[in-house]
């Protein structure tokens, strides 16, 4: 999969596409539907298969400071698009200028123009161009004016409606993981390198694989039965694991991250990158009354997940 942040001057290879548009932040059921539309569509015409999306997220743009939304950054969302066969990651920058251009002209410059896309598809509740006054008979007839192909998908929907980024981020907000996974097609992942912790997990047994989750989505703090993949190093290899998300109010800290114990396993992970994957919510952080009450509930969370992740 080819990269294509300066969209300007676009090699004339990278033209002529057939793309899907959005954010994609999760890559979920309903993004999948969308570029397997386009899928077929590229496959029909003979042109590459493409996404369009937007750096930084829109979000993060008209809000200047957001509390953190993200479900996956941009490099682990481009490595889920390219394991999906997208071939073109159309990635454009989003800044005043971008925000500033009118349906119309976002139709003109950046789909026509720019990248000459062959074919866009979009989801019908797609809207676009400044204060997103664009709707998707609007596209359509753009497409129609400035030639290039249009299709809608249908919008994916589960029991609860639309499947969406943001229908993901609440049921993690709410210590629903299996919920979020259904959505996702996948379990939802913390992904990233080993950080040093205080080294105080060793001392209470339970020796712990740290990860910042800066400028992620924070699932709702507490401990959760986990998957474990070390991505790379002596270690590689799948495990299961307890992992606690949140702010350590036993050590009075209050940076957020997530503190894995991996079952079964000895050795050291600084620097290894892992793949923690969130299969069921167990119990909320807390303060115990002293360190032996904690670890007897850490006992207590291991044997819960383990009897939970026998049956995964
Ligand atoms: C299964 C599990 C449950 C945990 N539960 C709590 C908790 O309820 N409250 C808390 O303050 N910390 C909890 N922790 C976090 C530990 O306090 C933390 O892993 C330990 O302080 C090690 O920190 P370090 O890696 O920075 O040395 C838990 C950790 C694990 C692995
Ligand atoms: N449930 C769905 N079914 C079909 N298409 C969808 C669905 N959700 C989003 N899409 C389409 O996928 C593309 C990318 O979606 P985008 O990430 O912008 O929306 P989203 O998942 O609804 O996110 P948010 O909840 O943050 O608005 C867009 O073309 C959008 O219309």
């Amino acid at each position: 999969m080819r990269i294509i942040r300066d969209t300007y001057y676009l090699d004339p290879t990278d033209r002529g596409a057939a793309a899907a548009i959005g954010n994609f932040d999760g890559v979920h059921i309903g993004h999948q539907a969308v570029i397997d539309i386009t899928r077929k569509v590229a496959r029909d015409l003979g042109v590459p298969l493409g996404i369009m999306t937007f750096e930084p997220h829109p979000r993060s743009y008209f809000s200047k400071d957001p509390k953190p939304f993200r479900l996956m950054n941009a490099e682990a969302k481009a490595n889920r698009l390219a394991k999906l066969g997208v071939e073109k990651l159309y990635e454009l920058p989003f800044n005043a200028a971008l925000a500033a251009l009118t349906p119309r002209a976002f139709a003109q410059t950046i789909i026509a123009d720019q990248l000459g896309l062959a074919h866009v598809v979009v989801g019908a509740d797609f809207c676009f161009g400044q204060g997103r006054a664009g709707t998707t008979d609007d596209l359509q007839a753009f497409g129609t004016e400035m030639g290039f192909g249009v299709t809608i998908s249908p919008i994916v929907t589960n029991d609860a409606g639309a499947v969406s980024s943001t229908a993901i981020r609440r049921a993690l907000s709410e210590g629903r993981p299996r919920d979020a996974a259904a959505m996702l097609d996948h379990w939802h992942r913390i992904e990233g390198e080993v950080i040093r912790g205080e080294q105080r997990g060793r001392d209470l047994g339970y020796p712990t694989a740290n990860m910042s989750i800066a400028g992620l989505h924070p699932p709702k703090f507490g401990v959760y039965a986990v998957k474990v993949d070390v991505l790379n190093g002596q270690h590689k290899g799948s495990y299961d694991g307890a992992a606690s998300i949140g702010v350590r109010p036993m050590f009075g800290e209050n940076t957020a991250n997530c503190e894995t114990f991996i079952f079964d396993f000895k050795g050291d992970l600084y620097g290894a990158n892992l793949s923690v994957a969130l299969v069921d919510y167990l119990r909320p952080e807390l303060k115990f009354d002293g360190l032996d009450a904690l670890i007897t509930q850490m006992d207590a969370d291991c044997a819960q997940a383990r009897e939970i992740l026998a049956h995964v």
